[in-house]
């Protein structure tokens, strides 16, 4: 019935102080009601309605995001919003749209690739709107490998400019969002070519289509690269193709912070690593930690409320069925992924530390971390959004057949957060990348002294680089094993830095009992999935593996009467979920059947193609010998 809490019993069994967690999940008071008061602000507005975008045709769900995104962006300065208050909106329309990459990638771009001068005269345009831009590196033929990328950006030195072009079809730009429809600039990557000598990779602003009538300036072809995964999801973005043809900008269009070129064409790089070229990809690595466990938390919060409501089996004399959550293979399914959720919530926090940390080292030109800023974040990105996109999948099968429907919020959640594995770095290539991270490390081990334990493997292949192969075969020829060190590290990650914040002061009853709970769980879930490793490296005897596997079961018994109190703490509006299945009251069933009718096709009770199609069969006489 309307206005029952059909959870109310499992809110009393709560163990722990759930207004003092939500302080925690969003990481301070001042957060936590700024994400009440924006979060609010967007439910309560019916221009932010999302319940219609998986039925509506692309070019419509296309101009309803433009619509969406102005009105925002409309509200945000009514509002006089601040840039954390607007960046909360946009995460509550939870609408993907060219603006992600306007503000979350663009300005990155120019902010940590520009000179300062370069920022004084494009971050106030982009700040107001006034330009509209995205990032264009990725091309048709090369995505992984930047280094492969082949639009070129050659100087002429008699007009002093850059001759942007792209000289074959791979070379077309391919999949940058807000390119297809919407961006008048880009930061686009190319070659740099100075009287024929290629100097590799640089960032280029340049100006696609005319602020005056939106059109395609002289030189561009630019388009929209057609429906991608799922209904809605990820069609509300118009990634785009985008062709040079012989394309001019002036030489100070050329991103100039890491290295220049200068009036005579005279190339100067900076004492700073090149790599520095691939700083907003670093960038936004690490946010796509933090975005990963609002994602997963999202998912387990659907999962987790209806498993409570779900009743299956169990019945005793006529009494009620067994609710699915108290059946352990439910929770052996659903406590890892809520612990994940929490897990990735504050490595993420860690993440974001150790990047501001790089940048302030940065200044001072200190590089020396900024080989582990690279490994953390793009193996933590990797680990992360893997896990994520499974466990989205795994709480719709969680919800049995009713996951299958779009009104349970699960299905488009999906197709919307599945890329997160691929774009921002393919998750295996940029794994590769921490394994070579490792090897290195392992390498400057360099006394001889073997490494033990889980990557004693790579002793073997210190020992191939010591003497008879070289590295780069050694590496290849065991990169699936490396892959697989890689992401043991990053759990070690992971898991080190949920243990460190429970050695911070966490306020609130029973709430660091709860965290401790959950920190077990992500733990001992590895631990058991992983068990053949410890066993074979003998790091785990039998009988402890056995242990910490009874151990896991009892932590499962120990959050269970605290499930939907925990998910609670996440503080997500019904509008924000978008799930029948996740509603806070728990009044699934009544709301199923009500949504049904709303369907176009209950619009009418004969179906159109009644009478063209089914009328005809119903009505044939045929002579067959079956009949
Ligand atoms: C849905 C919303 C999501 C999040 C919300 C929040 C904010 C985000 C807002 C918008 C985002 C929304 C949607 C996402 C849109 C997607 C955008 C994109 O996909 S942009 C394109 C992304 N492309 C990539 O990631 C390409 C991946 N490839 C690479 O990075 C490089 O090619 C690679 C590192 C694989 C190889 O580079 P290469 O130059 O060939 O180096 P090499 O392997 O030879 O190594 C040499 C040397 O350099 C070190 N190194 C490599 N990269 C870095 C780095 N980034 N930083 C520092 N150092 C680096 C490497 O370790 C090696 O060092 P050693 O020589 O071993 O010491
Ligand atoms: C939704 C979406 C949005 C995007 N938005 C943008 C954007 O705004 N701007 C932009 O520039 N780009 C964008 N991209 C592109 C994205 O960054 C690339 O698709 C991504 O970097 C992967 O590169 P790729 O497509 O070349 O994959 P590939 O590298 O071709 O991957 C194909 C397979 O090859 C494997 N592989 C590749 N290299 C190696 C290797 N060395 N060793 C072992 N295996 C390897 C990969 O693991 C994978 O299994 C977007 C992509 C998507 C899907």
């Amino acid at each position: 019935m309307e206005g029952v809490d059909h959870l109310a019993d499992e809110r009393k069994k709560a163990e722990f102080n759930v207004e003092a967690m939500k302080i925690v999940w969003a990481g301070s008071q001042h957060n936590l009601e700024v994400s009440n008061r924006i979060s609010k602000l967007v439910a309560d507005d019916p221009a932010f309605r999302k319940d219609d975008r998986t039925m509506l045709p692309r070019k419509e769900l296309f101009k309803n995001t433009l619509r969406k995104a102005a009105y925002a962006w409309k509200r945000i300065n009514e509002l006089r919003l601040s840039e954390e208050e607007a960046s909360k909106l946009r995460f509550y329309v939870d609408e993907t749209a060219y603006t992600d990459l306007h503000w979350g990638m663009f300005i990155p771009a120019i902010k940590g690739q520009g000179t300062d001068e370069q920022q004084r005269k494009w971050l106030p345009l982009a700040y107001k709107m006034q330009i509209i831009g995205c990032y264009a590196q990725t091309e048709l033929g090369h995505g992984s490998n930047v280094q492969g990328l082949e639009t070129t950006a050659t100087f002429d030195p008699h007009t002093d400019e850059f001759v942007i072009h792209s000289p074959t079809l791979t070379s077309s730009k391919w999949w940058p969002g807000g390119l297809g429809k919407v961006s008048t600039h880009a930061v686009t990557y190319a070659r740099l070519i100075i009287d024929g000598k290629d100097h590799g990779v640089h960032g280029f602003i340049v100006q696609l289509r005319s602020l005056e009538d939106h059109r395609p300036l002289p030189g561009i072809t630019v388009g929209d690269i057609g429906m991608k995964f799922g209904n809605g999801a990820y069609n509300t973005m118009d990634n785009g193709v985008l062709r040079f043809d012989h394309v001019r900008i002036p030489r100070n269009q050329m991103l100039m912070k890491v290295s220049q070129v200068t009036r005579e064409g005279k190339y100067k790089q900076s004492d700073v690593p090149r790599q520095l070229v691939y700083g907003t990809m670093v960038y936004v690595r690490q946010r796509i930690v933090a975005d990963a466990s609002c994602y997963l938390s999202r998912a387990v919060c659907i999962a987790t409320r209806y498993s409570a409501v779900r009743r299956q089996f169990g019945s005793q004399n006529g009494g009620p069925e067994t609710q699915v959550i108290d059946y352990k293979t439910q929770q052996s399914r659903l406590f890892p992924l809520l612990a994940s959720a929490y897990a990735f919530r504050f490595v993420g926090e860690w993440l974001e530390w150790l990047y501001t940390d790089v940048m302030q080292r940065l200044q001072a030109n200190d590089f020396s971390t900024l080989p582990e800023a690279h490994a953390c974040t793009a193996g933590l990105k990797s680990l992360t959004t893997s896990v994520t996109a499974d466990g989205i999948e795994e709480c719709r099968k969680l919800c049995g057949g009713h996951g299958y429907l779009c009104t349970s919020g699960l299905p488009e959640l999906f197709a919307v957060y599945v890329p997160a594995c691929t774009y921002e770095g393919d998750n295996i290539v940029l794994l590769l990348q921490v394994a070579r991270f490792l090897m290195k490390t392992v390498s400057q081990i360099g006394t001889g002294k073997q490494p033990v334990g889980t990557i004693a493997y790579m002793g073997r292949i210190e020992h191939l680089m010591q003497c008879r192969c070289n590295v780069q075969r050694g590496f290849a020829e065991l990169s699936a094993d490396l892959v697989e060190a890689a992401v043991a590290h990053c759990q070690l990650i992971v898991v080190s830095k949920f243990i460190e914040k429970l050695q911070q002061d966490i306020p609130g009853e029973g709430v660091k009992q709860q965290l401790e709970a959950l920190c077990g769980i992500y733990y001992l879930s590895l631990l058991h999935k992983h068990q053949g490793d410890f066993l074979a490296t003998s790091y785990l005897t039998p009988k402890q593996s056995a242990l910490a596997n009874d151990q896991l079961r009892a932590l499962y018994s120990k959050v269970r009467p605290n499930a939907i109190a925990l998910v609670d703490a996440f503080n997500y509006s019904d509008h924000f979920l978008s799930s029948i299945l996740g509603r806070y009251d728990g009044n699934v069933y009544p709301k199923l059947y009500e949504a049904a009718w709303k369907d176009p096709l209950n619009e009418s009770v004969v179906p159109d193609g009644y009478h063209e199609y089914v009328r005809p069969l119903l009505k044939q006489q045929l002579h067959t010998a079956r009949l």
